[in-house]
């Protein structure tokens, strides 16, 4: 097997596919580990947690007493240096996959045939196939005065050794809101450009504007609705002009506006598929043709490491042609986004739901009405929203938004996971006092 790409989905296949017996190659141009743990989930959650040690110590006032916090990014940026990435040193991650017995080629791969795939000036014979787990990069809209400004993505933003004074965030999707919070709770001025009338789009609309209200309580200024006309930058000063003609000023500009996959030169019309396709197509196998598969970002069913993890499994399970190989199914697709209070999500929203044309009934009810959520009090905000297909009496979708949201979760997506009977569900018995209590009480409210 030849594994092109070695991120999150690509190191788990080729690491199981060698412990398994097989001969594997695994060609990165990169980082062996991909994003996740370089430049997303594992750092970006490093400097939320510290983040939100700022934020719970503010907290202490009227509660428990008198706190003062003077942030400090120094700790953050030598954790995320020594303990996350080594110093983006991915030696620790080659070793392990080579331990496994596989071979890790540092080049950039390309597909030259069915069952070849060139590295640099080597060419390896696929016989059992090829994996592609190439991932996605920053999609970086063409705004005008953009390109050749030294503006951040998702890379710089986790990098950054220095804060800014003042920060233009670009988009209000995932990354957007957790690092905006971040940095705005170590005290750097930050502004949200939404193109969308609300933050977190793809969530419930009540996500967005609780997420949204959250910032602003930590200083962030919000302008939604904003269309980017004109990037400038001068005199260490970002400057970008909306449509309207209102422009905001930033000392940096993080770029946000989510992910696209760069396959142009991977080759991928040597084995039949569309070099210029938005995402790679999969069945419920994750192949992607004769003798192909793909997993992960790049087949744009969800950008989470755990779909990678996901997919892998069910990748390396059909190429090791095991009877009982699972098909993937994603209709209990977690997600969680790490604001405080955190945003968990699993299945469809209720709008989703309305689209897809079945008979829905939803129910809500917000966290501090609960015994839970009232004890806690500073922080406490949230809500639980369950969304019912009436007609088969089950969950297809459900938010847990508050303190510990997605820990909450888990509850819900074991029941649109394994589509539990609301009746069911109406007659657990949810311990008291908990936060996962509340979701009793959004199922009494459908
Ligand atoms: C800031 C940020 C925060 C995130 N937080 C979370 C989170 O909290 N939870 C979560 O679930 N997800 C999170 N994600 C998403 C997560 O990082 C991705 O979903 C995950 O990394 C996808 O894994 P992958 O294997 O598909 O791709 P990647 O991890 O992107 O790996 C793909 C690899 O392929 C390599 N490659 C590409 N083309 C070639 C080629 N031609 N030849 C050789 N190598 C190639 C790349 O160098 C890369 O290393 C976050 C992402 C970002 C940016
Ligand atoms: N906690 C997590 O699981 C986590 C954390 C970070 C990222 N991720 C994943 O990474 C991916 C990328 O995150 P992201 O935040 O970049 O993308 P995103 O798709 O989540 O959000 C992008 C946002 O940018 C806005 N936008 C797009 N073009 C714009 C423009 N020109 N001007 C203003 N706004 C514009 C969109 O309306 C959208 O709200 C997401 O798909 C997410 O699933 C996951």
């Amino acid at each position: 097997m030849v594994v092109v790409g070695l991120g999150v989905g690509g190191e788990e296949t080729a690491g199981r596919l060698a412990q398994a017996g097989l001969r594997v190659i695994g060609i990165e141009s990169r980082l062996v580990g991909g994003e996740c743990p370089y430049y997303g989930c594992i750092p970006s959650k490093m400097m939320i947690r510290a983040a939100n040690l700022i934020a719970e110590t503010r907290r202490v006032e009227g509660m428990a007493g008198t706190s003062t916090v003077q942030p400090d990014w120094t700790p953050v940026a030598k954790r995320i240096r020594e303990e996350a990435t080594d110093t983006w040193n991915d030696q620790v991650a080659v070793d392990r996959l080579v331990n496994k017995g596989a071979t890790v080629i540092k080049d950039r791969a390309r597909i030259t045939g069915p069952g070849t795939v060139q590295a640099g000036d080597r060419e390896f014979d696929a016989t059992r196939g090829i994996v592609i787990a190439t991932g996605t990069i920053p999609s970086v809209p063409p705004i005008d005065g953009l390109a050749g400004t030294p503006y951040w993505t998702n890379r710089e933003a986790i990098e950054v050794e220095v804060l800014p004074a003042s920060l233009l965030v670009l988009g209000g999707g995932a990354i957007g809101m957790e690092l905006a919070q971040v940095f705005a709770r170590f005290g750097v001025k930050v502004t949200v450009i939404e193109g969308a009338d609300e933050v977190l789009a793809m969530e419930e609309p009540e996500s967005g504007v609780l997420a949204r209200e959250a910032l602003e309580r930590d200083g962030v200024r919000f302008l939604l609705g904003a269309h980017a006309k004109h990037v400038a930058y001068a005199g260490d000063t970002f400057t970008v002009t909306l449509e309207n003609g209102a422009s905001a000023t930033g000392e940096k500009l993080l770029v946000a506006t989510g992910r696209r996959i760069a396959t142009a030169d991977l080759g991928l019309e040597k084995v039949g598929l569309d070099p210029k396709a938005r995402r790679i197509e999969v069945d419920e196998h994750v192949r992607a043709g004769d003798k192909v598969w793909a997993i992960g970002d790049v087949t744009g069913v969800g950008v989470f490491t755990h779909n990678a993890m996901y997919q892998a499994d069910i990748a390396v399970r059909d190429i090791l042609q095991e009877p009982d190989a699972p098909t993937a199914s994603y209709h209990a697709m977690p997600r969680v986004t790490f604001t405080d209070p955190e945003i968990g999500a699993v299945g469809m929203t209720e709008q989703q739901a309305r689209d897809k044309g079945l008979n829905v009934r939803t129910g809500s009810t917000p966290i501090p009405a609960s015994t839970r959520g009232w004890i806690h009090k500073a922080g406490n905000e949230g809500f639980i929203k369950v969304v019912m297909d009436a007609d088969r009496g089950v969950l297809v979708g459900a938010t847990s938004a508050g303190p510990t949201g997605g820990e909450v979760l888990s509850a819900l997506a074991v029941a649109v996971h394994a589509a539990v009977p609301v009746h069911t569900l109406r007659q657990m018995i949810y311990a008291y006092p908990t936060f996962h209590r509340a979701i009793g009480e959004a199922l009494k409210a459908l």
